[in-house]
């Protein structure tokens, strides 16, 4: 089965105009190891479009990020929004520093992108690559195939809060979620047209609305009300908690799942380690209605332990890639460098994370050797 995609949601895939048709991506690969594996995507996707010839790139770079903080006292230029209009897409590699606080960081860049651009829809596809495994003993490829929705506009990154008399013993602090019927309708109902484009049609809806009885409640409600539109997909709920067990121990009964901002991004680090690593996990960030640009990154951090060392894995990175050129009608490329990927890995040439012993430059060169040798014999075979 192809990977699991951004590509069939809700009619919104990316029609590729007539003609050689080139777009605008704007480079952000900000801190840690960010920038190597940015590095590492944009020599692939260059040996992509040059060895294929049918479609055109064209990357700004963007120094934003954490040196960019220190110089200036803020992660984004003022005008950054507007800059980021004029791109296609956005490919994002990872923001935080070891000696700035990650509050700071995460709401200065990453944040401040996705919420004003509407990238309500955070997208993330798990599954055990060709060439990998799973820690699960007895979890096969097959076993494991899922698409994770995690709501990326509100709930508990809303910002709404407040911190009190902090230096006092009566210091008070809140951190308040907001559920809103706007924001959970749309995150719902891109998550069942997301689990009836996928063979199954089967998704879960996680909450934890036993303890939080009122946001959860209500994200439970939208649910049902919004499931009356997709009778031809099969639905359950699951609390959180038992989430996590049932990702460890039946993952099979797993397809399409939709939690909020804060659930969703624990669970797809989890899920990412039971596919093999959180290194090789890609994030879509959408606006689904494509009124601003979506933005791609690999599902991890800025990984201060390995930074400057050479061996992170790019694999999260390309397939992010293949997903940006999916939402930008680039289908067959976005395949092209999937294949290669897996070659590769089936090949044995893998970084440490996936008890492999290669560098992120070896994988690099040769998922690059690998994308023109396909390219050349699909050529010759007149495909
Ligand atoms: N979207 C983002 O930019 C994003 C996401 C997560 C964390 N962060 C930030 O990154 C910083 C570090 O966070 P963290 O340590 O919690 O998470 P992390 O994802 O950076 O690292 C967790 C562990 O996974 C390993 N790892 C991560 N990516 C890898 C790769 N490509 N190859 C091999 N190993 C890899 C790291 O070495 C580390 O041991 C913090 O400032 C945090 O706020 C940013
Ligand atoms: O919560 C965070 O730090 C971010 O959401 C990050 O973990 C991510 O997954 O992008
Ligand atoms: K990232
Ligand atoms: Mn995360």
């Amino acid at each position: 089965m192809s990977p699991a995609t951004v590509t069939e949601q809700n009619g919104t895939e990316g029609i590729a105009p007539p003609g050689r048709p080139t777009y605008k991506i704007a480079s952000i690969p900000a801190d840690g190891i960010g920038p190597e594996v940015i590095s590492a995507g944009i020599q692939v996707l260059e040996t992509l479009t040059k060895e294929l010839d049918t479609f055109g790139l064209e990357f700004g770079h963007l120094d934003w990020g954490s040196a960019y903080y220190r110089k200036n006292g803020q992660y984004l230029p003022d005008n950054a929004l507007d800059i980021l209009k004029g791109y296609n897409a956005i490919l994002f590699g990872a923001v935080g520093d070891p000696e700035i606080p990650d509050h700071i960081s995460l709401w200065g860049l990453r944040l401040a992108i996705c919420q004003p651009l509407q990238q309500y829809a955070n997208v993330r596809p798990t599954r055990i690559l060709r060439g990998t495994s799973s820690p699960l003993r007895s979890c096969s490829r097959r076993d494991l195939d899922w698409v994770i929705v995690r709501e990326n506009s509100e709930g508990e990154y809303a910002g709404h809060g407040g911190t009190s008399h902090l230096n006092e013993a009566w210091s008070v602090a809140t951190e308040v979620s907001i559920f809103t019927r706007h924001g959970v309708e749309r995150i719902m109902r891109f998550a069942f047209e997301t689990a009836r484009s996928r063979p199954r049609k089967r998704l879960t809806v996680v909450t934890k609305s036993n303890a939080q009885r009122n946001g959860m409640v209500f994200w439970d409600l939208c649910a049902s009300k919004i499931a009356a539109e997709f009778p031809d997909v099969e639905w359950d709920k699951m609390l959180v908690d038992a989430m996590t067990t049932r990702m460890v121990l039946h993952p099979e009964t797993i397809d399409t799942v939709v939690a909020t901002n804060l659930h969703a991004d624990i669970l797809s680090d989890l899920a990412a380690a039971l596919a093999g690593s959180i290194g090789i996990a890609p994030t879509s960030n959408l606006d689904p209605t494509r009124a601003n640009p979506s933005m791609f990154e690999p599902i991890h951090g800025s990984a201060f332990d390995i930074t400057g060392k050479g061996v992170a894995n790019p694999v999260g990175t390309f397939w992010s890639s293949a997903e940006m050129l999916r939402w930008l009608g680039q289908g067959e490329a976005a395949d092209l460098l999937m294949e290669s990927v897996e070659n590769v890995l089936e090949g044995g040439v893998k970084t440490l994370d996936l008890g492999g012993k290669n560098t992120t430059k070896e994988v690099t060169d040769k998922v690059c050797g690998e994308i023109e040798r396909l390219i050349k014999s699909k050529k010759e075979r007149g495909i």
